[in-house]
């Protein structure tokens, strides 16, 4: 079963001083998802934003909210984070000891669940709750900032999620250098979720991201 391609361009290129504007515009101009990424400092080595802006920008949109927890521990937050209007909420493999417990809270809350492994992370990791998973995220860079190069040896792995997802409803999404000329491979190997930041914010063709989102989609092999 083929799963849709969708574009979910990640805010964390997008101009922090209008973050509103920048999230009707992507949505306006194609975007199937806004990708949300929340930093903790602590977890990743830089700091983004929390609940309260998630909030702010819910107002602008009705977009499905991708939420990406790279925060440590996330359990007590994921909560604040459903309450804020995410629709989807990852949390990382590596961020806490109990990720069965994670997910069932994010499905409790009536969320869709989804996990994000660290590149060096192997996807045997997730193998025993493939089945509490909405989403699979294989980081496709280490996570923390945008702009920085796609990490070949991420493709087995996203070879690998989608040999374990089989037809199973799970998304399968990349994050992390995802640029026209990336896209080809890791849609080839499987993903469908499309993560892109500097190739969508940084690409602007006369003030519309409906170009560099139409240049990742034409990539999909
Ligand atoms: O999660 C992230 C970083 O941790 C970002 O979503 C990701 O890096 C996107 O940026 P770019 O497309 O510029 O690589």
């Amino acid at each position: 079963m083929k799963r849709p391609l969708r574009i979910a361009p990640s805010i964390l290129s997008a101009d922090f001083s209008d973050l509103g504007q920048d999230v009707r515009a992507v949505v306006a101009d194609g975007a199937d998802w806004v990708h949300l990424d929340i930093m903790d400092g602590h977890f990743v080595p830089n700091i983004t934003f929390g609940p309260p802006v998630v909030k702010a920008l819910r107002r602008h949109t009705d977009a499905v909210f991708d939420c990406h927890l790279m925060i440590a521990p996330a359990d007590p937050y994921i909560e604040a984070f459903a309450d804020a209007g995410c629709d989807i909420i990852t949390v990382h493999q590596e961020a806490g000891p109990h990720l069965h417990r994670s997910l069932q809270t994010i499905r409790n809350l009536g969320k869709k669940a989804g996990v994000a492994l660290n590149p060096a992370t192997p996807v045997s990791m997730i193998e025993h709750v493939i089945d509490d998973l909405d989403l699979i995220l294989i980081m496709t860079v280490n996570p923390g900032f945008g702009g920085q190069k796609f990490i070949p040896a991420t493709l087995d792995k996203i070879e690998q999620a989608n040999a374990l997802i089989g037809d199973r409803p799970i998304d399968l999404e990349v994050d992390g250098g995802i640029a026209p000329d990336t896209v080809g491979t890791v849609t080839k190997a499987g993903a469908n979720v499309l993560v892109a930041g500097s190739a969508i914010f940084g690409k602007a063709v006369e003030g519309s991201y409906r170009p560099p989102m139409e240049a990742l989609r034409a990539g999909e092999q």
